[in-house]
């Protein structure tokens, strides 16, 4: 059963729509991406899951309830604001203490997420003293209070370190393991693409694209396999007899072969019956690449 379900929500700020009839499912226990472009209602979409801001049209339900009717629901949920807007005058072990009271949650949780987030040392510290990764990893352990069901998170790379990232996946993925469900928006694509179980792209208000990051590879960029060989002469030759390569490339150390379809086994089946000495042979995953193309196709260019 899907722990999110957003049924055609429409929303407009005056004349702007920012939501034009957006519906997606976050399956449980998953990590699901929200990818879009600036504007695209990424946040919207978020505030109104959050019941932060009422939608226009459409329906909202966290594990089948209506949160805007049910708000107990709302004790299951971590919510990680964008750019999060924390009470300066407030510290860190301040802030998570009232937070864990607010969501009935016991007292000795806060020392477990300071530790997660990695902010033990500076818990005592003012939040107005903190740097923006400070203020990032507080409102992240804040989410992590009292172990959420659903844990949303808007933009959460933003402002944190290679070192935070890291340690993040390792505690998202373990989250996940015991039975969260993560929906969060992203520009880090890199992340999203070792994180996220499924993937939605919002375009101008609109789902795009809904699928892995690796059919969203398959779909925008199609079978391209990235080979490296000291043997290029030999390599060629086998390529230009076969009738599902579309296209190559050559690079510096690595060539790139563009297929019609999904032909990887026999391709690479054929390279070792001919003698071809192959060092490397990999599905091109450049997640990038990908999303640009797709945003221009949504674009209709
Ligand atoms: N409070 C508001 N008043 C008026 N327009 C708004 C408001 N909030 C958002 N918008 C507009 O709605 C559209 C969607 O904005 P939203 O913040 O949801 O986008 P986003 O995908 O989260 O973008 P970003 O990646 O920049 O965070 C944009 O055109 C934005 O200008």
């Amino acid at each position: 059963m899907e722990a999110i379900r957003v049924e055609n929500l429409e929303k407009r700020y005056g004349d702007k729509t920012a939501l034009n009839g957006v519906s997606l499912q976050a399956p449980s226990g998953l990590i699901t991406a929200i990818l879009g472009p600036n504007g695209a209602g990424k946040t919207t979409l978020i505030r109104i899951i959050t019941t932060l801001i009422f939608p226009d049209k459409g329906n909202v339900f966290l594990f089948g309830e209506d949160p805007f009717k049910e708000k107990k629901v709302f004790n299951r949920i971590g919510y990680v604001q964008e750019l999060p807007n924390l009470p300066p005058f407030l510290s860190g072990r301040e802030l998570l203490e009232l937070s864990a009271r607010l969501k009935s949650v016991p007292k000795e949780d806060v020392k477990r997420v300071l530790e997660m987030v990695g902010m033990t040392e500076n818990a005592n510290k003012k939040i107005a003293k903190y740097s923006k990764g400070m203020i990032q990893r507080i409102a992240l352990a804040e989410a992590f209070l009292g172990n959420p069901e659903i844990l949303i998170m808007d933009e959460p790379n933003v402002g944190t370190d290679p070192i935070l990232n890291l340690r993040m996946r390792d505690i998202l993925n373990e989250m996940v393991k015991n039975g969260t469900t993560i929906v969060m928006t992203s520009h880090e694509l890199e992340e999203v693409k070792k994180l996220a179980d499924k993937v939605f792209l919002i375009y101008r208000g609109k789902v795009f694209f809904e699928g892995t990051t690796e059919e969203l590879i398959l779909r925008f960029i199609g079978v391209r396999v990235i080979l490296e060989t000291d043997d290029k002469e030999n390599l060629l030759s086998v390529l230009k007899d076969l009738d599902y390569v579309k296209g190559v490339e050559m690079y510096k150390e690595k060539i790139s072969v563009e297929l019609v379809r999904d032909a990887r086994e026999e391709l690479l089946k054929e390279l070792i019956l001919r003698g071809v000495k192959v060092k490397a042979f990999y599905l091109d995953q450049d997640l990038e690449q990908a999303y640009e193309r797709a945003i221009k196709e949504a674009d209709g260019k």
